[in-house]
């Protein structure tokens, strides 16, 4: 039997799945990818012994990989394993407060309670509307287009809508959290969930105050070996279902005639097929595949998600005070955002982020008796900051932030170190101006002008990543795999029909 061929731009975590995906669906797909790995952000790196994710650190909602296996059949614990962690996060105040956010809600109730005096029922209740505004809203702009007109008529969709725009369009994150919390540092935590896509709690949606139930209601989890056993296990299980890869392959161009996709061009040759899926940044698959199309000017024009410059360390040392997440705010949430997205500037004081993959595998993640520190702070997308500058100065302040924090000099125990800023993550993963998320979820309308995962323009072209709908972070890229494929088996069947 002859396979219908897909060929997929980019071995992302939505490449890959979207290649499982099509698989299953009993297309011969090929993908191509040009770096000499897959995984596009979640890849890692080794150095003097010490492991290192280069990108995503934290696992949420298992149950999209786990959906992968059962479409393909196969037994995920051959490939995946993962355990669910205790505390989500821990977090260091500027006046020395410190809160551990555990996944039980009665003992981060507790927490809250006694560490910052706020009310533990206003956690319960916050995390309870938080679920349902998962359930009644998010969960539907996460399982469908919002681009096509059979989604838009769906009642529950239209009512979905309607609620959305009612309480949460006009509201930010912030008004949300001010409103929920008596306590400032409890507003800073819950604050802090904008950033899970690149945006300011300030200008974002309060839509975004479901986030805190996929980590503390659902929960928060850890994968065996580190987050690029996500990419391994996607990786593996793609090989099984005979997807081809095709490695240090750089598509050059994509084929279309008629508004029929037909193919695309790599190592200067025609590979030819029915559908072609973008799993690069949307705005250079216009801008670089397509430039007969002008549609790059449109996505230009939205705000990319925040950046990231990340200090890779190898310590010489454990810290039994550091969990696996761990946050030292700054002292003014609001000035550090204005920062970032009005100036387009770092602030001086900046909130770090540091993980610390050695506390779950302690020996195997970095030698016995130290640890493997990923240091981030968030950064503007670039827009030819010097950056070569900035990390110089940022390395002194967190270096100073971190050991007035610890009570320990951190830089005479740095024994590895590499650094990723907005220039070499754009380098790594082709992601416009280094952001992280693709577009900012700033605007009322961010979850509306996202690309869509398909074209009308091109039949045959879809998209799937954290630069379209429905946004970035590893469970929406998985959903944009499933969003895109749903697509297709519909657009398969309507060309059957007109047969
Ligand atoms: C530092 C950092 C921290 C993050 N933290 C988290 C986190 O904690 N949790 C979370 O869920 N998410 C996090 N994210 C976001 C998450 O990593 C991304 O949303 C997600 O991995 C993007 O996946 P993607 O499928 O869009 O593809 P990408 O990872 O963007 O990969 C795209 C692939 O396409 C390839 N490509 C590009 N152009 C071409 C071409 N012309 N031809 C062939 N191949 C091409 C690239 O080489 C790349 O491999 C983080 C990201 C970064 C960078």
């Amino acid at each position: 039997m002859s396979h219908k061929k897909a060929i997929i731009i980019g071995a992302g975590v939505a490449g890959l799945a979207s290649a499982i995906r099509l698989a299953v669906q009993g297309f011969a797909v090929e993908v191509y990818e040009k770096n000499s790995y897959p995984g596009g952000k979640l890849s890692h790196f080794e150095a003097n012994g010490f492991k290192f994710d280069a990108g995503p650190s934290l696992f949420t909602q298992p149950q999209n990989i786990e959906a992968l296996f059962a479409l393909a059949g196969e037994p995920i614990a051959d490939y995946f394993n993962y355990q669910s962690l205790p505390v989500s996060c821990k977090y260091f105040y500027s006046d020395g407060t410190v809160v551990n956010a555990y996944t039980n809600t009665n003992a981060f109730a507790n927490e809250l309670e006694n560490k910052l005096g706020e009310d533990g029922k206003k956690l319960t209740s916050y995390l309870k509307q938080s679920e349902k505004v998962y359930n009644n809203i998010g969960s539907i702009f996460l399982n469908h287009s919002l681009h096509k007109r059979k989604t838009l008529f769906k009642a529950p969709i239209r009512k979905a809508l309607a609620t959305a725009k009612s309480k949460y369009l006009f509201k930010t994150l912030h008004h949300i959290n001010e409103a929920a919390f008596t306590k400032t540092h409890t507003v800073q935590l819950f604050n802090r969930y904008a950033t899970y896509n690149g945006s300011s709690p300030y200008l974002a949606p309060g839509m975004l105050s479901l986030i805190p139930h996929l980590e503390h209601n659902e929960g928060t989890f850890y994968p065996k070996g580190g987050m690029i056993s996500i990419t391994n296990a996607l990786y593996q299980l793609a090989l099984k279902k005979n997807v081809v890869f095709h490695f240090n392959t750089p598509v050059t161009s994509i084929i279309h005639h008629e508004d029929k996709v037909r193919g695309v061009v790599a190592n200067n040759d025609n590979h030819y097929a029915e559908i072609v899926v973008s799993n690069m940044d949307a705005y250079f698959t216009y801008n670089h595949l397509l430039k007969d199309y002008r549609k790059a000017n449109k996505i230009l024009k939205q705000e990319r998600s925040s950046s990231a410059l990340i200090f890779y360390w190898g310590i010489n040392a454990s810290f039994p005070a550091l969990e696996l997440h761990n946050i030292f705010f700054t002292k003014d949430y609001k000035a550090e955002f204005d920062s970032l997205f009005k100036l387009k500037n770092l602030y001086y004081d900046p909130t770090i982020y540091i993980n610390i993959t050695s506390k779950c595998e302690p020996g195997f993640q970095a030698p016995e008796g130290k640890e493997n520190w990923f240091v981030m702070i968030n950064v503007p997308a670039n827009v030819g900051q010097n950056w070569q500058s900035f990390t110089q100065r940022y390395r002194e302040i967190i270096i100073a932030k971190l050991s007035a924090a610890l009570g320990k000099d951190i830089a005479s125990l740095i024994e590895v170190e590499e650094v990723l800023d907005p220039i070499t993550i754009e380098s790594k993963t082709a992601s416009y101006m280094g952001s992280l998320y693709g577009t900012s979820s700033n605007s009322k309308f961010a979850a509306f002008l996202r690309h869509p995962n398909f074209t009308n323009a091109i039949k045959g072209l879809y998209f799937v990543g954290g630069s379209v709908h429905p946004g970035g972070g590893i469970p929406l890229c998985l959903q944009s795999a499933k969003i895109m494929s749903d697509i297709v088996v519909d657009d398969m069947k309507k060309k059957k029909k007109a047969h």
